[in-house]
């Protein structure tokens, strides 16, 4: 494993391609996330044809004007294949845009099934292979090695679980290891390793949430060597916005990809009403991050 694998099937390596899709955009994905109350707010049916519907509207308002979507996959899960099989057509309507597609579905497993998950999101020609996938590295950092091979061959990407934006997430992430390191500082090392030395910036990305305040400092994780992307979900229905976004990555800030789900999506079902809440947020984020 190396952090300088060349990209597959021609691609340009995730990285490169997310920091060329922000600067076109503004630095924000824009989350497709399903949630029942949201469906019947939009007037549909809590079933695929809901979410076939909820998700094209997004990607109407949204698709090639911003950064990257991502999808979620637990809401899509909720309706068995019929949902999972309405998600492959999500991640596929989504690439044709033109907009990065970040499958969030947090898998993290032993090697050897991790690399079942690394072929269903990673691989060429998969049906849920989007342009990176949120992993969990709480089995290990050396555990997501299957996936991060199998991106850093295809040109594709992975947010790697750092400081989670929940507030159960210290428990674990605070924690030390046997060496004294945090948990998350550890993880951030291992992420900064594997992008040494790539310009713009490397593909394996982390997720640090916009509500977590100082927690970067308190345990101690350099966000401004990890030279990956930084994933900042928080914005908008979690409490963040833009001063949140500037304390908490400070001179880090360059390599943010703010999220909001709920922040836009509540702007929906009205297309133009989606596409100015999302118009909106990656003007904030911008301003918040430059
Ligand atoms: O990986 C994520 O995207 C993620 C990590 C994290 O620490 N916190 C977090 O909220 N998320 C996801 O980001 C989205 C947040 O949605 P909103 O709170 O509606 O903006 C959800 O899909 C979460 O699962």
């Amino acid at each position: 494993m190396s952090g300088d694998v060349a990209a597959g099937a021609g691609r340009e390596p995730f990285g490169a391609r997310l920091a060329a899709a922000m600067a076109d955009h503004g630095p924000l994905c824009v989350g497709i996330d399903p949630h029942p109350v949201l469906l019947a707010d939009w007037g549909l049916t809590d079933d695929a044809a809901g979410l076939r519907t909820f998700a094209r509207t997004v990607l109407d308002a949204v698709g090639g004007r911003v950064a990257a979507v991502k999808p979620q996959s637990a809401l899509f899960e909720r309706h068995g294949s019929a949902g999972v099989a309405v998600l492959e057509e999500v991640v596929a309507a989504g690439r044709e845009t033109g907009t990065l597609v970040v499958v969030d579905a947090k898998r993290g497993d032993i090697g050897s099934t991790m690399a079942g998950y690394a072929d269903a999101y990673l691989r060429d020609g998969s049906p849920l292979a989007g342009d990176a996938l949120t992993v969990s590295p709480y089995l290990g950092f050396g555990s997501l090695d299957p996936a991060v091979d199998q991106a850093l061959a295809t040109g594709r990407g992975l947010f790697v679980l750092c400081l989670t934006s929940n507030k159960e997430g210290h428990e674990v992430q605070h924690a030390r290891t046997e060496d004294g390191a945090t948990v998350a500082a550890s993880i951030a090392a291992r992420a900064a390793a594997l992008n040494a030395g790539l310009d713009p910036m490397g593909s394996i990305g982390l997720v640090v949430g916009a509500t977590v305040g100082d927690a970067a400092t308190r345990t101690g994780t350099d966000l401004t060597r990890v030279n990956g992307p930084l994933l900042a979900p928080g914005v908008g229905a979690q409490g963040a916005g833009q001063r949140e976004l500037t304390q908490v990555f400070g001179a880090a800030r360059r390599q943010v990809l703010a999220s909001s789900s709920r922040g836009v999506l509540a702007a929906g079902p009205d297309v133009a009403a989606l596409r100015t809440a999302a118009r909106r947020a990656a003007d904030e984020a911008r301003a918040a991050l430059a």
